[in-house]
């Protein structure tokens, strides 16, 4: 479903990403993993098309719908929940109908009833899940997640990978990155580890160190390549 290939990243004579080679399989939750600045959100531009590789290749899968929710999300700030989700399904070019039924379902999905409250009010947590929700208008094959649950309290990131695992029994694709390591241990299959742009270890549940929490991995796949 995604291809990504001897991909590299420079912005002027900065790389921050390198040679970066990894494939996610259809069906999968598969995380992003590093520490700040170890171009996760870059890699994750690049598979959308939002920014160019500057050397290989980093491919989605032709004709696929897909759903992005990114780091820091922005809406019209005057507009509710309800009415962002009527403006970005009318620009994907959904009916009213379909946006009439949908609508309301994915608000509650989310966790956000309240629909009298505007854009501009909102905390940070509303806004995650307002771009969660905006994410899954198009009914996607494959959701793209920048920090899903950051922002979010214990409950809300608990809804937040509910729902998750919930895309996953139908079988869509989830691209998910977050520093939270509970949450990648929660609900993802399998996943890399980049440091500083290059690929340090690869992760899969319940194969890769067995004895290991993801974190003790994680820090020591880190420790390693100093
Ligand atoms: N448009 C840009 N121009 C120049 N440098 C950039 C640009 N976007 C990102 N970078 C740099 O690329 C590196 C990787 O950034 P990126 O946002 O991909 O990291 P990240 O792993 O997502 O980090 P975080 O966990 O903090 O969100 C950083 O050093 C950042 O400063």
């Amino acid at each position: 479903m995604i291809t990504c290939e001897h991909m590299t990243k420079k912005y002027g004579r900065k790389t921050v990403v390198e040679d970066l080679s990894f494939d996610v399989k259809k069906g999968e939750v598969f995380a992003l993993l590093g520490a700040n600045g170890a171009g996760k959100t870059t890699t994750i531009k690049i598979l959308l098309g939002l920014a160019a590789a500057t050397s290989g290749r980093a491919e989605v899968d032709d004709g696929l719908s897909i759903g992005f929710s990114p780091e820091s999300p922005y809406f019209p700030s005057f507009l509710t929940g309800r009415e962002v989700l009527r403006y970005y399904g009318k620009l994907s070019g959904l009916s009213n109908k379909k946006l009439n039924a949908v609508i309301p379902q994915l608000l509650s999905e989310v966790g956000l009833e309240d629909d009298k409250v505007i854009v501009k009010y909102y905390s940070k947590g509303m806004l995650q899940r307002l771009s969660l929700a905006q994410s899954l208008l198009g009914e996607p094959q494959l959701l793209v997640l920048d920090e899903p649950t950051s922002g979010l309290d214990a409950l809300g990131r608990l809804e937040v990978l509910t729902l998750i695992s919930r895309m996953k029994a139908k079988d869509i694709t989830v691209v998910f990155n977050s520093h939270i390591l509970d949450d990648i241990e929660r609900v993802c299959d399998r996943g890399i580890i980049l440091k500083k742009g290059r690929l340090v270890s690869e992760w899969e549940k319940g194969i890769t160190a067995p004895d290991k929490t993801l974190e003790q991995y994680f820090i020591e796949s880190l420790q390693e390549e100093e």
